[in-house]
């Protein structure tokens, strides 16, 4: 099958985009396939290598780079971040939706292939709620908190530019913002399902 086509979920670390994608792989299982990127940050506990991550050396990941083996790659809060061709590659042969979660960078850099993904965006209500959710899920270290809303702040900024987003979602309700996700979705899910 095929001319699925694969879904970008964007927007600031801690808006709500593993929480929501995790829902839509459970409740759906058999469409959706995830895009594991190579990151040089450390796993968090729970994290599994392989499966949220590819969790890797800088210099590797580099070494890789320079092979070309990465669609798109970028720094984020001092740290490396990438998609490697394989990891969309695995995806696709599997016949199945290709969900990437990247950052703003990514998200430019992806216009740039002819992947033609659907680009969402998730956003908090605000920042004080980003800050708020980022310090209850208890991973980051203060200096990386920071980053990370200094990044929000860049990043909601461009999420409002005309044509960078298909979609932007606020998650304010979690419920309200898993269906407005699952709507938008619906057309690429049928194609899944139709086809079993
Ligand atoms: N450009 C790019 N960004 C990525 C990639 N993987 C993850 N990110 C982004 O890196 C940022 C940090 O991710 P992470 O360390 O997992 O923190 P979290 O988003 O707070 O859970 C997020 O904005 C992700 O969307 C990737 O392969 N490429
Ligand atoms: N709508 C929501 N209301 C309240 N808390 C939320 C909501 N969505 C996500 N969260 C919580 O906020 C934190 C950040 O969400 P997460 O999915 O890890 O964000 P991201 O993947 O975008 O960094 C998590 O602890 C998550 O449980």
């Amino acid at each position: 099958m095929s001319g699925l086509r694969p879904v970008v979920l964007s927007g600031p670390s801690g808006a709500g985009k593993s929480t929501l994608m995790k829902r839509l792989m459970k409740e759906h299982e058999g469409v959706f396939g995830f895009s594991v990127s190579h990151t040089t940050r450390n796993p968090r506990p729970g994290e599994e290598d392989g499966k949220d991550y590819h969790f890797t050396t800088r210099e590797a990941m580099e070494e890789g780079i320079s092979q070309g083996e990465f669609i798109e790659n970028a720094e984020f809060s001092g740290n490396m971040y990438g998609t490697s061709k394989a990891a969309v590659e695995d995806v696709l042969a599997r016949n199945l939706i290709c969900i990437l979660d990247v950052d703003i960078q990514g998200v430019r850099r992806i216009k740039e292939t002819d992947l033609n993904p659907i680009y969402i965006s998730i956003q908090p209500p605000s920042m004080d709620i980003l800050e708020k959710r980022l310090r209850d899920r208890q991973t980051e270290t203060e200096e990386s908190l920071l980053k990370r809303l200094e990044a929000a702040r860049i990043d909601m900024e461009h999420s409002k530019e005309p044509g960078v987003f298909d979609v932007v979602i606020i998650n304010d309700d979690l419920e309200r913002a898993y269906e407005e996700l699952k709507d938008i979705l619906n057309e690429e899910i049928q194609k899944v399902q139709e086809a079993k």
